[in-house]
């Protein structure tokens, strides 16, 4: 146990709830629970068996007022969320008891937590692996079910387990070469490069079967960044809402309706979209929606997915034309809307050039070709993988730049074993990959990426 002090906070999220948490870790946790709590017949807080409740009420020690009553839970070292005593108080839910209990237990005994510092506390005694204790946070934030699924395998080792065989292997190829280091004759120098490579290469592979799944990981983990654009008037804010199934955006027949920015997150098939509804792109000379427009250009270069609505009952104009040129370096899809209507527009012009990209006839007002369009991103998403049940996605950016950064250094290995470079060089290479890969679980990372990455934690996680 690293940690000398007992810090507190309250666990559970601001506002009214049924049940309010105050939880406590530390070697003093047990001390400052025994001043506060009271107990039926006088029992305290350390007379509570592990995982065990206790009914009681907490007062304010200096008066004995009763401030609420409470259940308290105690989870005894090593055998709790931080592997050190843990106390937890279940209140009311209410802002006013859980700030005077939590104040209480700042004042006999315990320090206020940092956030993520109770995750943090069971990474630095070794409970969970930095990777798993990423994935408490992702489940937090997990948007959909398949991301949820995804976090929780992460959490339960799924991919640290992954990292552990690829380091271990690389360690057993390590003790190999040096054996032959120690021993130079040539043949066995020969052998021992011959076998590296071998290994490496089975190494080379594995690693590409992981980043492939980064993809679909990390749009899994963050959304996909999807921007819905076009031509005033063509029903983008229509699609938002037929999308979100609710009327979140104002939809009117005046063209320039939508002056900003809509943000929102949609769940489509388990894939979390993150979609923006821009202003209608046009040559504006209104100052307001001139900035609109510039900053759907801005978002529109930055996302993964382009929505680009056209009106089937007009003809192509000089904007279309002009907003199809920009999308050429793009993922897009091309909704043809308002195919209710007369068509009016040069389909085959679009088609010759939007080549290779999903064009999909589509009517917001009658809802028709949503379901295609729904289907469209769910296969763009996964690209033909399966979901992420129960192989390890990387979805951290975090690790997949660890794993493209080890790769590389085991591809370096593998030409300086095929350039016939003594094994000494070759084994600097594994080393640093062996490291790289560490970054992953944390065995080799420096404490200010462990700062950062617990301080993007909620408080009392
Ligand atoms: N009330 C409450 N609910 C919660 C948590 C919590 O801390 N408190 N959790 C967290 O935020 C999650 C559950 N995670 C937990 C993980 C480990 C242990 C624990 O006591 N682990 C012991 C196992 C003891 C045994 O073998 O019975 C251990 O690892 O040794 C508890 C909760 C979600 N729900
Ligand atoms: N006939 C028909 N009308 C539609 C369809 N989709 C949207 N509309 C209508 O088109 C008009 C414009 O719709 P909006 O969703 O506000 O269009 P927008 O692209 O967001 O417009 P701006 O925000 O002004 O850029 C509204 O009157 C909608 O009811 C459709 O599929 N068929
Ligand atoms: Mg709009």
């Amino acid at each position: 146990m690293y940690q000398e002090d007992t810090i507190s906070a309250v666990a559970t999220a601001v506002g009214e709830g049924g049940i309010g948490i105050i939880r406590l870790s530390g070697p003093q946790a047990l001390k400052v629970a025994d001043a506060l709590f009271r107990g039926v017949r006088g029992r305290r807080a350390s007379d509570v068996a592990s995982h065990t409740v206790a009914y009681g009420r907490i007062v304010d020690p200096a008066t004995e007022t009763v401030v609420d009553e409470v259940l308290l839970l105690v989870m005894r070292a090593p055998r709790s969320y931080t592997r050190e005593d843990v106390v937890e108080i279940h209140c009311h839910g209410g802002p006013a008891p859980l700030r005077k209990i939590l104040d209480l237990t700042l004042a006999h005994g315990a320090r206020l937590a940092e956030p993520g510092e109770f995750t943090k506390r069971a990474f630095l005694n070794g409970r969970l692996d930095l990777a798993q204790a990423e994935a408490v946070i992702d489940i937090i934030r997990a948007k959909t079910d398949a991301s949820l699924r995804m976090a929780v395998n992460h959490l339960a080792g799924g991919l640290s387990a992954q990292i552990r065989t690829l380091r271990d292997d690389i360690l057993a190829m390590i003790a190999h070469l040096e054996a032959a280091i120690d021993f130079p004759e040539e043949d066995i120098e020969e052998l021992a490069a011959e076998q590296a490579a071998a290994g490496i290469n089975g190494l080379l592979a594995a690693i590409d079967k992981l980043l492939a799944t980064a993809q679909t990981g990390r749009i899994l983990r963050e959304g996909l960044e999807t921007v819905i654009i076009g031509k005033p008037n063509v029903g983008k804010s229509s699609l938002l809402n037929a999308l979100l199934r609710e009327k979140r955006a104002i939809v009117t027949d005046i063209p320039g309706t939508t002056r900003d920015i809509i943000e929102e997150y949609v769940n489509i098939r388990g894939v979390p979209l993150k979609i923006v509804d821009t202003a209608g792109i046009r040559e504006t000379t209104d100052l307001v929606e001139k900035i609109g427009v510039e900053r759907a250009q801005e978002i529109m270069r930055r996302a993964d997915l382009v929505l680009l609505v056209l009106d089937a009952s007009a003809p192509l104009s000089a904007e279309d034309r002009q907003v199809l040129d920009m999308l050429q370096q793009q993922q897009v899809i091309v909704l043809i809307n308002k195919t209710d209507l007369p068509v009016r527009l040069e389909l085959d012009e679009v088609t010759a050039r939007m080549a290779g990209r999903r064009v999909l006839r589509i009517s917001v007002l009658e809802g028709t070709g949503l379901d295609e369009l729904e289907q469209a991103i769910v296969d763009m998403v996964y690209a033909g993988k399966a979901a992420p049940s129960d192989s390890a996605f990387v979805s951290n950016v975090r690790h997949a730049a660890a794993l493209r950064q080890a790769r590389q250094h085991l591809a370096d290995a593998l030409a300086t074993t095929s350039a016939g470079m003594p094994p000494d060089f070759v084994v600097i290479d594994l080393r640093a990959a062996w490291e790289k890969l560490g970054e992953i679980t944390g065995e080799t990372v420096g404490d200010d990426i462990i700062d950062q990455i617990f301080a993007r934690f909620c408080i009392g996680k």
